[in-house]
């Protein structure tokens, strides 16, 4: 069969994916004329706080799955093999460390926005900065997410590229607008159970058609697809064990923590036990989306046999075979391609969805209602839908800017979290690891961070320093290249790395090739380190300064055993010198804010001596 035939959709594809769109739209309209029918920001943005651990541990997967994963990771199985599987080593700690560090405390304190929690333990500005490079990120990031269902579909089955471009966007701003929180969260319940059964179905049939499991595995250990635990420490290297496994960890940490579209889940949940058990409720979920798409990239190794002439036509290219792999694959199960198109458009619409809700919310929550504190409610939630549709329109056109980026659509995502996530990330540590911590370290530990990561990520791309390494290759080509050519090609690329590997990589060089996996650790460390040191230089915060609730007592924990003395230098003890237990806030009943559990003699649940609780303290001070 000519490799070049486009593939076409049967009646019933187009059908099933009609019905996605309706469904979700569907779903958005429910919850819009029914609860409160969304005239509180409350209801629009939080949810009413009612929601439970199921949806909310679907909604936060779906949140960051996107067709980026759905078609980037097998694509990247497919080249360079199974050694980006180890990820899943990253979703342990990277889980763990929210569910018993950022959700309690977040949840806590009752926020709407996570950034409220900087200006909490630093100040207005640090808030500031938080929410515009949340912002960056996830415009950026949403462009990403809908243009390349409808650029790998464009290029393989001739599908209107800029017509389902608009039909995902206009939906999803549709029921984002009309359903707020709550229909974003079912929408995302909906959309991970058709991205589930979309990707089972590839995998289930690829199976079969490449001649059973163990066809698969002899052709993928055959191909030296399968990754062997590769303890290389260069951290140049793209991946390995270290970077994935580890690195990975900060990356988690930045979406799962301190990412204001996951924070907003946990705080929309009815209790904290809730938003904690969604989190461990996250991590099986996320071990089998990876396992299948992981899987994909081998299923489609053993029927091509992994010829890869990305380099030559283009990374993006590569994401593309995917979809081209399933059309080939489903082609005579009718409706089965539809069920794929259905998964991809899925991914796109839960994560799209999630990135305008979250966006209006902090744009609602940090940088208007401050400056309007008497706005009424109404226009409030007006402002929000009218937020929510207007991002909706902007990441259209962001959508138009992915078409110019090169990388495979799974590094341009996993580098914008790093670059841009990891900051916030460092900002959040400081903030709570830290009590010494003030606000102008904070703001000079997060633009040290953001430049530098920029810097990298930057350099390498211009130098292209990011190695793809190139696998030996099978046997039959998938996109119809004549031999020679590729041939010639793959011949110079391998001069090419031979004499890198000759020459000395100046320092600069090698701080480029640094693997985009480190680049959340990266920047986190220099938030924190740059953070730290202008702290000290221009003052460290006192113990008594620090808004309780703000900190978690790491250092106390981890320094334990350390003499008092030495404690109390390192991390400004309050002049008693003992640690003062640093009073966690408890989440009040009747839903008022956080008060503190009763020390001897003091009456239970209110704080000494004004009987208030503390957010209406504080304020009133
Ligand atoms: O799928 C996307 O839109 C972005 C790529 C994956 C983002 C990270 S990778 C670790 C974690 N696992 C996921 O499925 N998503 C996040
Ligand atoms: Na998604």
């Amino acid at each position: 069969m000519d490799p070049f035939d486009q593939k076409h959709f049967t009646t019933v594809d187009y059908v099933i994916f009609a019905g996605l769109l309706a469904a979700s739209a569907g779903i958005g309209v429910f919850h819009a004329l029914t609860g409160g029918r969304q005239r509180t920001t409350q209801e629009f943005l939080m949810a009413d706080r009612s929601m439970g651990c199921i949806p909310v541990s679907l909604s936060l997967i779906a949140s960051f799955q996107s067709a980026v994963a759905i078609i980037g990771v097998p694509a990247e199985i497919y080249t360079n093999g199974t050694q980006y599987w180890f990820m899943g080593f990253a979703y342990i700690l990277g889980l763990l460390i929210p569910a018993y560090i950022f959700v309690p405390l977040l949840y806590r304190l009752r926020l709407s926005s996570a950034y409220q929690y900087l200006e909490l333990r630093f100040s207005r500005a640090v808030r500031i900065c938080g929410t515009l490079t949340f912002i960056f990120q996830m415009v950026v990031y949403m462009g990403v997410c809908v243009y390349t269902p409808a650029f790998a579909l464009n290029a393989v089955t001739g599908f209107e590229l800029w017509g389902a471009v608009l039909a995902t966007g206009l939906v999803c701003t549709l029921y984002t607008t009309l359903g707020g929180l709550k229909a974003v969260i079912w929408t995302d319940v909906f959309q991970m159970l058709v991205m589930f059964a979309g990707q089972l179905a590839v995998v289930v049939v690829g199976v079969h058609q490449a001649g059973g499991v163990s066809e698969v595995w002899r052709k993928a250990l055959e191909g030296n697809r399968i990754a062997s635990l590769d303890l290389n420490p260069d951290p140049t290297e793209r991946h390995t064990f270290w970077t994935l496994g580890v690195g990975g960890i900060f990356l988690m940490l930045s979406l799962y923590g301190v990412n204001q579209a996951q924070v907003q889940r946990y705080l929309s949940s009815r209790t904290e036990k809730e938003a904690v058990r969604s989190c461990f409720m996250v991590f099986p979920s996320l071990q089998l989306t990876l396992a299948l798409s992981c899987v994909m990239g081998l299923v489609m190794f053993a029927c091509y046999c992994g010829e890869d002439h990305s380099h030559k036509l283009g990374t993006f290219k590569r994401d593309a075979m995917v979809i081209y792999f399933v059309m080939d694959m489903l082609q005579e199960l009718p409706g089965l391609p539809g069920l794929f198109i259905a998964c991809l458009f899925s991914a796109a619409l839960s994560t799209i969805s999630s990135a305008f809700n979250s966006l209006a919310t902090v744009t609602m929550e940090d940088l208007i209602k401050p400056h309007f504190p008497s706005m009424t409610e109404s226009r409030a939630t007006l402002l929000s839908k009218a937020l929510a549709m207007s991002y909706g329109i902007l990441c259209l056109a962001m959508a138009y800017l992915t078409h110019l980026m090169g990388d495979s659509v799974l590094l341009v995502a996993l580098k914008i979290f790093g670059i841009v996530g990891g900051p916030v990330l460092g900002l959040f540590c400081l903030g709570m690891f830290f009590p010494c911590a003030n606000s102008t370290g904070a703001l000079v530990g997060w633009g040290a961070g953001l430049v530098l990561t920029f810097w990298i990520g930057i350099g390498s791309i211009i130098t292209k320093t990011s190695s793809t390494s190139l696998l030996p290759s099978g046997c039959i080509p998938i996109l119809p290249v004549n031999a020679t050519a590729a041939a010639a090609t793959t011949a110079t690329l391998q001069a090419a790395f031979s004499n890198v590997t000759k020459s000395r990589p100046s320092a600069l060089k090698r701080m480029y090739s640094l693997s985009y996996m480190w680049y959340s650790a990266f920047s986190c460390f220099s938030v924190i380190t740059v953070g730290l040191i202008v702290s000290f230089l221009t003052g460290p915060m006192k113990e008594e300064d620090v808004m309780p609730g703000t900190i978690y007592p790491l250092l106390e924990n981890m320094l334990s055993f350390l003499p008092k003395r030495l404690k109390k230098k390192l991390c400004c003890m309050n002049p008693l010198g003992q640690t003062s237990p640093v009073r966690q806030p408890t989440q009040h009943k009747d839903g008022k804010g956080p008060t503190f559990a009763a020390e001897d003699g003091e009456k239970e649940g209110f704080l000494p001596e004004t009987h208030t609780t503390f957010v209406e303290r504080e304020t009133s001070v």
